[in-house]
């Protein structure tokens, strides 16, 4: 069973210490569950403030970073210089400034020309740090949504967002730069823990849409989130949250 919170703040600050707090508290509880900490990363622009204050006081030292696994939920298949770079942005703001090895830092092959080799090997480094044959079940991933609703790198009316046998797949998408890896639905929902950050009144129809309307996920691929064992945790800014009814908020 799933459970959903939903939270508005003044602004991206705002939102951005509540998420730092959330990634602690999903830290302290995966690492006294099960001795470490599995994380998804997102893209886009949201989440910059937010790993930069991870990587500041008094957040860093309140996470055990030794036991830390850091993966993206999707990458741009650009090299991992490119200023495009999930990989790149995370690393610049969060990644290279605290203790973490190399070994801990799983990022997304998606520079690779071959893209389906490229998403399986993704898949494959996954198996083998989460020890599965089957689906990893992360304890956080981190997620962001445009103003059309899609969410990682899977976009309204695409063939991903049926995909249920790959983990990870290539996808062309009308975002750019358009060829991307993204995780699929079966990951998104075997988590034990999404949270979504979303900002900006560009995007409050879709918020709307996504978590009052009918379920769509062709329409709106943020709806395909329903982990089956897991929390879905909503922080929005002020204009993001603008059409949702009172009591949602
Ligand atoms: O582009 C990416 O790398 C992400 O995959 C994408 O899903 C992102 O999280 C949303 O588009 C929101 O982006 P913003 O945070 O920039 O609005």
């Amino acid at each position: 069973m799933q459970n959903i919170h939903v939270s508005t703040y003044a602004d991206l600050e705002a939102l951005s210490l509540a998420a730092a707090r959330c990634v602690i508290q999903a830290a302290h509880e995966a690492i006294a569950d099960h001795g470490y900490f599995t994380i998804a990363l997102s893209g886009g622009n949201t989440p910059k403030a937010l790993y930069s204050l991870l990587a500041e006081e008094p957040y860093t030292s309140q996470i055990d970073w030794s036991k830390v696994e850091v993966f993206w939920s999707d990458e741009r298949c650009v090299p991992p210089d490119s200023p495009d770079s999930c990989y790149r942005m995370a690393y610049d703001t969060l990644l290279g400034k605290v203790p973490l090895t190399e070994q801990q830092i799983h990022r997304v092959p998606a520079e690779q020309a071959d893209r389906d080799a490229a998403s399986q090997a993704y898949t494959d480094e996954m198996r083998r740090v989460f020890k599965t044959e089957g689906t990893p079940v992360f304890d956080l991933i981190l997620l962001g949504m445009g103003p059309e609703g899609h969410t990682a790198s899977l976009f309204p009316h695409q063939e991903s967002l049926k995909e249920q046998v790959r983990l990870v797949m290539p996808v062309t998408v009308p975002k750019p730069p358009p060829p991307r890896l993204t995780f699929t639905p079966p990951v998104l929902n075997a988590a034990k823990h999404v949270l979504f950050l979303v900002t900006g009144k560009d995007k409050a129809e879709a918020v709307q849409a996504v978590l009052e309307g009918e379920y769509n996920p062709e329409e709106y691929p943020a709806q395909i989130v329903q982990p089956s064992n897991g929390d879905v945790t909503w922080l929005f800014d002020t204009g993001a949250a603008s059409h949702l009814s009172q009591k949602a908020r």
